[in-house]
């Protein structure tokens, strides 16, 4: 198979994670017998600092000419720390989110065995979780108008906005998902308060009706389910949310796994699909060989999966990286005491993917 992966580094670790994903890429296709071309584009500080724009044209043209995109993390703490700041790196992200039409963020949050003692909860509780955040990406509160600052800047205002049909097309994501999973669909929203929440409810509750009676729906109010995904990871089988709400408790959620190091995701919608990290930049472990890549090559797993179909190949990326784990080969997130650098875990991570590959070809 021939494919071209567009690969925006971005800022901070992003980087350094990409770097070690490529690498768990470049293992597949040498063993598989795959050609992975890639082509570079900046994205977010970075490309601020080159040409003046977070996601320029010709980023946005690499993205729409390539069959997957690779992307690592934006983000900059002089940005962080100037709300003055009139062009930012996330606007960038926000940006190719909205024109790459990439409406729906799944990211799948599953506790490795060997790392039930790793989270700071209790081992009972963390053992066995397994499920996925279905998470609209592009509306709600980070897109919707109006949003700004009054005229003196005494008030700010941000708007939740949602429509049937932004509800309606994550939403069946979910449920195609679920059928194939547990058959259980938690939807995660602040009806008793937002109407935008309201409509959330009424849409899926009849598209639930209408199209899938068979998989059970229940609905959670945001902050019962960020107590519940701590008290019982377990009893979520796929979670649908929006943007924000889908934001914050994946980041909650992946202390059950043990790292924010740890979690994937797959960006999706009616082009080009996009595979990132879910954690951010990390601008205090750039350039320290610190960062955990796993999140990263997982992300390159779920591309494979995803845009490609190599099932196979996914599943062989998953393996080393569980290996690597059981092993110990992990950075100092997962364990403080015996630890090794982001380069030494992407390249023991990436023989691995060479060896499981190899000997099923
Ligand atoms: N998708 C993206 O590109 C995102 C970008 N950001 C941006 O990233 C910058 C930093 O934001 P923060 O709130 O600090 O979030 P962050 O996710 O970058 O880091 C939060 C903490 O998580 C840990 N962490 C994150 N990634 C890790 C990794 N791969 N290995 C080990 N530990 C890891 C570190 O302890 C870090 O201090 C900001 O500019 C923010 O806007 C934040 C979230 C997502
Ligand atoms: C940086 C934000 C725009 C988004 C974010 O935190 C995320 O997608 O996880
Ligand atoms: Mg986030």
């Amino acid at each position: 198979m021939e494919k071209k992966i567009a690969v925006l580094p971005g800022d901070g670790i992003g980087p350094e994670v990409t770097a070690q994903a490529i690498k768990a890429l470049d293992a597949v296709a040498k063993s598989a017998g795959h050609k992975f071309e890639y082509e570079n584009a900046l994205v977010g500080a970075s490309a601020i600092d080159a040409v003046g724009d977070p996601f320029p044209a010709e980023t946005q043209a690499v993205c729409e000419s390539a069959d997957a995109i690779l992307f690592g993390a934006i983000g900059h703490p002089k940005y962080d720390n100037d709300p003055t700041a009139k062009v930012r790196p996330e606007q960038g992200l926000l940006r190719m989110r909205k024109v790459l039409g990439l409406f729906c963020n799944i990211r799948p949050v599953t506790c490795y065995k060997v790392l039930e003692d790793a989270s700071p909860l209790k081992a009972e509780i963390v053992g066995g979780t397994d499920f996925v955040v279905f998470r609209e990406l592009t509306g709600g509160i980070y897109f919707g108008q109006p949003r700004g600052r009054s005229e003196d800047g005494s008030i700010a205002f941000d708007s939740m906005v949602y429509s049937k049909e932004e509800i309606i097309r994550v939403s069946r994501l979910a449920f195609e998902a679920a059928r194939r999973r547990g058959n259980r669909v938690t939807l995660v929203d602040k009806a008793n308060v937002l109407a935008s929440s309201r409509l959330w409810r009424e849409t899926v509750g009849e598209l639930a009706k209408e199209e899938y009676p068979d998989v059970e729906l229940e609905c959670m109010f945001v902050d019962n389910a960020a107590m519940q995904l701590i008290q019982n990871p377990k009893g979520f089988d796929v979670v649908l949310t929006g943007n924000m709400f889908g934001d914050i408790i994946t980041d909650e959620a992946s202390v059950i796994t043990g790292s924010l190091g740890l979690l994937p995701s797959a960006s999706v919608g009616s082009k080009v699909g996009l595979y990132e990290p879910i954690h951010g930049s990390y601008p205090q472990g750039a350039g320290l060989d610190i960062a955990n890549p796993c999140a990263t090559i997982l992300s390159a797993a779920m591309l494979l999966e995803t845009s490609f179909g190599l099932t196979a190949e996914a599943n062989a990326i998953r393996k080393a990286v569980e290996i690597s784990l059981e092993e110990g080969y992990v950075t100092k997130d997962i364990n403080a005491e015996r630890f090794y650098g982001t380069e030494a875990v992407g390249d023991y991570i990436a023989k691995k993917v060479e060896e499981l590959v190899s000997a099923e070809a």
